[in-house]
């Protein structure tokens, strides 16, 4: 965990300095610390945004390099879940500390005030909790645990750097075991994993429930298990435990589950052990998803379960086995959360933000319980059939002054903006001044509406000669043309009005760049395809780092015909080896993991690097953009190359090689303008549309 939160502040390019312990091999004290940043590229999902990234991080151990410590501004401890071996560190470590300098913990379960006990006064006023999630480059939650001593001052840097540099979003909590996400996250797996299996109920059934009812994520509950681990889960229950008061409901439901203690000494831990609640086997060369037999561990291959109800108010009412088993846990559960409340947190929306964020939920638990049935008045009415004690929040009624509105808040906020121009896929809005266009279709895809808009938007914003920004209000900025669309079309022979859509998108992107006023895009997530278009055709890009855009086209069958072949050529502007790298990205269907690998994979010279994605559209704005210049379409010279001697074309398929050949007829015409290659896409696309080399299977 430490060597990957040197990798996230590595990332947004600040310095950073590992330490590990000294290794008793007196040639190299290092040896252990050098591991780590061995390990740094292999981690998965990657820890680095781009291998260059490296650099920022300087290494060393911590008997003869504590001096580098008063280099730093924020030392965070990430070492084993043990109090004395924490005490014994920091120890070490203050007599180097800067005067301002912040020290934190990224404990996940120790409280503040243990951590705090053996302290110098002059630490404990900058010295904080900062749990980060695994793995630290894609989590987006952080819990910030502070308490009376730490000064406003420190609060501030801190919340500063973890937000803006590092883009995180801040959940704060007091200072109780488990904080917010552990708290209620592993009391929910603890209290459905032990129930279930008592109860002789299958595991595949439950997690079907959670993922298409309840919408959870794919890993379900017993999934998740096995995800973070057997063993991890039995070191944070029991430290909880441990540290909880004597009546929580915690420790009545962690009961005691001997399966499960077997499951732990045949190192069936879930993946990082030989096993878990299920496993992935090769029969006959296939991948196969099995699932554990409780009886004698023995796993069997997992058919397509089928849930026969269509929504969780139909299951509860069902009666069924299941039905009662996930209204005994909804109630246990949501009980349980709300005597939370205000030990952990006052702050309920802090609570499903961190639910959201922490295990990636669709909806907080708030909001679920908001969308179950009656809500609150159930839980009410089973607690009371169950005879179970409500806690003050629900006895009091409290839950009645729940505004849904602020369960899931837009980056930018439609109640406090104009709408300007408007129709069923996209709108124009006035934002704080600012002109936004932004895209309202499922994954921000690109129709007809949204170019015939998006052309309005260009002239209004040169009418008001104001720049205009493209923001995605979720969390996509696109994933390029509507391929159900264009499925559609092909299946029904409809070429015209094929045609007529990419010429479309061809007009509108080159209206973006040839237009007098600047084009800002903020982009985020996913901006494949004619997304990655409209990027190309934009005159800066403020990037979310953990962006994956490219030109994907090929890897569906298809090839880039809003502009991006030809833009792929005029980039390169001549230069052979520009060409041949531009060539290959929309050969390989190059979708870049980074905003990093986008800018370096696809030549984009203007473009700034934004480490949160809640903050672009308020980063963009606050650039400044000189007046555009708008350039002259003039024509290119192509440097003469020969793409079957110059790639390596034995692992291309039929697709590919085609394409080649078209694109080496483009390079054959030696001086070529940006209408003549956007003709030439399109007549590929359609060619390739009329003749499919792959099934668009969409
Ligand atoms: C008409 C003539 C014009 C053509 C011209 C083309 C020219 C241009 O150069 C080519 C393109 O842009 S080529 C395009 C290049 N783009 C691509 O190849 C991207 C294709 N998409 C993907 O690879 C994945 O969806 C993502 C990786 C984006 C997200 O993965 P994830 O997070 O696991 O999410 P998920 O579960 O997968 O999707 C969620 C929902 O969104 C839906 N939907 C998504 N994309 C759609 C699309 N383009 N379209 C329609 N729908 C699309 C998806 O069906 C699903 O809906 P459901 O009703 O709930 O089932
Ligand atoms: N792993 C996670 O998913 C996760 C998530 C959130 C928080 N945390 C917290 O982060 C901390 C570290 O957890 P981890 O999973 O990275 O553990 P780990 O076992 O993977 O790593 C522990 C690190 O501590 C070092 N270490 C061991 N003994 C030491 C000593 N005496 N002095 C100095 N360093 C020593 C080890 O060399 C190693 O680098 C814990 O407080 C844990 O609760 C972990």
């Amino acid at each position: 965990m430490g060597s990957a939160i040197a990798a996230l502040i590595a990332n947004s390019s600040c310095q950073v300095v590992l330490l590990d312990i000294a290794s008793n091999n007196p040639n190299d004290r290092n040896s252990v610390v050098k591991k780590a940043i061995e390990n740094i590229p292999k981690q998965r999902p990657p820890s680095l945004s781009h291998p260059s990234k490296l650099a920022f991080i300087k290494i060393g151990n911590l008997k003869d390099d504590l001096q580098l410590i008063t280099e730093c501004d924020l030392i965070i401890e990430v070492i084993i879940e043990q109090i004395d071996i924490k005490y014994k560190l920091y120890n070490k470590i203050i007599p180097y500390l800067q005067n301002d300098a912040i020290l934190a913990s990224n404990t996940s379960t120790l409280p503040l005030k243990q951590l705090k006990e053996n302290i110098p006064d002059s630490i404990k006023s900058r010295f904080v909790i900062t749990h980060f999630f695994n793995p630290p480059r894609y989590m987006e939650l952080l819990e910030l645990i502070t308490d009376q001593a730490v000064v406003p001052m420190v609060v501030d840097k801190i919340t500063n750097f973890l937000t803006i540099n590092l883009g995180k979003t801040i959940v704060k909590s007091n200072d109780t075991p488990g904080f917010i996400a552990n708290r209620i996250g592993c009391y929910l797996l603890e209290l459905v994993v032990r129930t279930a299996i008592k109860a002789n109920l299958n595991p595949v059934i439950i997690d079907k429930i959670f993922t298409d009812l309840l919408k959870f994520p794919n890993t379900g509950i017993f999934g998740l298990y096995d995800l973070i681990g057997h063993d991890v889960m039995k070191l944070i229950s029991t430290s909880l435990v441990n540290s909880l008061p004597m009546n929580d409901q915690y420790k009545k439901i962690y009961i005691l589950t001997p399966i499960l203690d077997k499951m732990i000494a045949k190192n069936l831990i879930g993946r990082k052990g030989v096993g878990g609640f299920y496993r992935i086997s090769a029969i006959n060369k296939v991948k196969t998803k099995e699932v554990i037999n409780f009886q004698d561990f023995s796993y069997t291959a997992i058919e397509d379960p089928k849930v026969e109800y269509n929504s969780i108010n139909e299951l509860l009412d069902s009666g069924s086995i299941y039905g009662q088993f996930f209204k005994s846990i909804l109630v246990e559960f949501y009980l349980y959360l709300t005597s939370l409340i205000p030990e952990v947190t006052d702050n309920i929306y802090d609570i499903d933000k961190a639910m959201r964020l922490g295990y990636s939920w669709k909806q907080g638990p708030f909001e679920l319980l908001y969308n179950i049935k009656d809500g609150f008045e159930w839980l009410k009415k089973e607690a009371t059939i169950k005879n179970l004690p409500l806690p003050k929040y629900v006895a009091n009624n409290n839950y009645k002054t729940i505004d849904s509105s602020k369960f899931q808040v837009s980056r930018i906020n439609l109640r406090e903006s104009e709408v300007l121009l408007k129709n069923n896929s996209a709108q124009v809005l006035l934002y704080q001044d600012r002109l936004v266009f932004s895209i309202s279709t499922k994954m921000n895809c690109l129709n007809e509406e949204v170019f015939t808009l998006l052309l309005e938007a260009v002239d209004l914003a040169e009418q008001r000669e104001q720049d205009l920004y493209i923001v995605p209000l979720t969390d996509n900025f696109s994933a390029g043309a509507d391929l159900k669309l264009v499925a559609h079309y092909i299946k029904t022979n409809d070429f015209t009005k094929l045609d007529r859509l990419l010429e479309l998108g061809q007009q509108a992107m080159m209206r973006l760049k040839y237009s007098h006023i600047n084009i800002i895009s903020c982009a985020v997530g996913f901006a494949l395809g004619g997304g990655c278009e409209i990027l190309l055709h934009s005159d800066f890009i403020v990037a979310h780092q953990e962006l994956n855009a490219g030109l994907v086209e090929v890897s569906r069958g298809l090839v880039p015909a809003f502009g991006g072949i030809k833009e792929m050529f005029y980039r390169a502007q001549g230069n052979k080896d520009r060409l041949i790298k531009n060539i290959i990205n929309i050969l390989t269907a190059n979708k870049t993991s980074s905003a990093d690998y986008f800018i370096l994979d696809y030549g984009i010279s203007s473009a700034q690097i934004n480490m949160n994605k809640q903050m672009i559209f308020l980063e963009a704005s606050q650039l400044t953009f000189p007046k555009k210049v708008v350039k002259v379409d003039k024509k290119i010279t192509l440097p003469q190359i020969s793409l079957s001697e110059e790639l390596d074309i034995s692992q291309y398929n039929e697709l590919q090689i085609l394409l080649l050949a078209q694109l080496q007829d483009i390079i054959a015409l030696q001086e070529i303008d940006e209408q003549e290659i956007l003709e030439r896409e399109r007549k590929i696309f359609l060619e390739l549309a009329q003749n499919p080399k792959k099934d668009l299977a969409f």
